[in-house]
């Protein structure tokens, strides 16, 4: 760095955010369709433009822009959102000799392919819930790689089988205890990697349905829940179980109230609530296997 700079410059990273892309891959008359928005960011030595103003060297970030779509009809074979992200991450490594670190995060949205009379579609889709599939990968000079997974605003609900009893109460404390009250919340959570699963795709779905079971319990029945946070942490213990190559989870779970409400001339009789998204609980947390480093990721 420059010896008349007066200030230090410890970080600095630019990218460009929020590139849409779609990516078709046409096998005869079956179509497979994924639309990704993504947010590049690289790590480089350009010190030299924040403090000189001289771009010598710099990946711009159209430059970046630019490469998603490159990147996204490279991928001449159908893949999953993982390994484009982990591809983008290593052209811009390997191309650019003064980036040292490419990180990319990836939103797919949740197309599905539509069932039309018990057969799938050959080539229509329809927007499947409101969950988001994220992936954020970085890739670095040394080679190491880092792919971190996960579910954004997965929106959950049980009528039953949920509680809150024993908290703390004081002169501030107004909350009655319950045993039988509505749970929702629109869950989002990230799991990071030690090694490559066998398939990204089945991983995922794997993840998906632990946290699915772990909130919502057996179809017959549910699962009994006395807060939030041990749904939490049981949700996060299913999803290691299920998927050996996770070592860290962070879950991140609103509590949204359901309030009960007695209507004019009525009383509450366990069927009608008001319904609100704000104010809400917001219960969050890392579970790790016993040797693993936490990540703490809202990605
Ligand atoms: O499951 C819950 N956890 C809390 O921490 C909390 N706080 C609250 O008011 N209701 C709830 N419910």
């Amino acid at each position: 760095m420059s010896q008349s700079a007066p200030y230090a410059l410890p970080f600095h990273h630019h990218g460009k955010s929020k590139v849409r892309v779609g990516r078709v891959w046409r096998e005869g008359n079956v179509h497979h369709m994924v639309e990704w928005n993504v947010n590049t960011m690289i790590d480089s030595d350009m010190e030299h433009a924040f403090i000189k103003g001289e771009n010598t060297g710099m990946t711009a970030t159209d430059t970046q822009k630019n490469t998603v779509y490159v990147v996204a009809q490279r991928m001449s074979q159908r893949c999953t959102v993982e390994q484009f992200a982990i591809a983008l991450a290593q052209h811009f490594v390997r191309t650019y000799p003064l980036v040292s670190k490419a990180k990319i995060y990836v939103e797919q949205k949740p197309w599905a392919r539509v069932q039309q009379g018990g057969l799938p579609h050959d080539h229509g889709y329809a927007l499947q819930g409101t969950e988001v599939r994220t992936v954020y990968v970085t890739y670095d000079k040394a080679g190491k790689l880092d792919v971190t997974a996960g579910i954004k605003e997965l929106s959950v609900l049980k009528t039953t089988q949920s509680g809150y009893e024993g908290f703390l109460r004081d002169q501030y404390t107004l909350l009655p205890e319950v045993n039988d009250r509505i749970m929702a919340s629109t869950v989002t959570s990230t799991w990071k990697y030690t090694s490559q699963p066998p398939c990204y795709d089945a991983a995922f779905n794997a993840a998906r349905g632990a946290l699915l079971e772990g909130f919502l319990g057996p179809a017959k029945g549910g699962i009994y829940s006395p807060s939030v946070q041990f749904t939490l942490y049981d949700m996060a213990k299913i999803l290691l179980d299920r998927v050996p190559q996770a070592e860290s989870v962070f879950l991140n779970m609103p509590n949204l109230h359901f309030l009960p409400c007695a209507p004019v001339g009525s009383t509450f009789k366990n069927d009608v609530y008001v319904a609100t998204s704000e104010p809400h609980g917001n219960i969050e947390a890392v579970v790790t296997r016993r040797t693993a480093a936490p990540h703490v990721s809202k990605l």
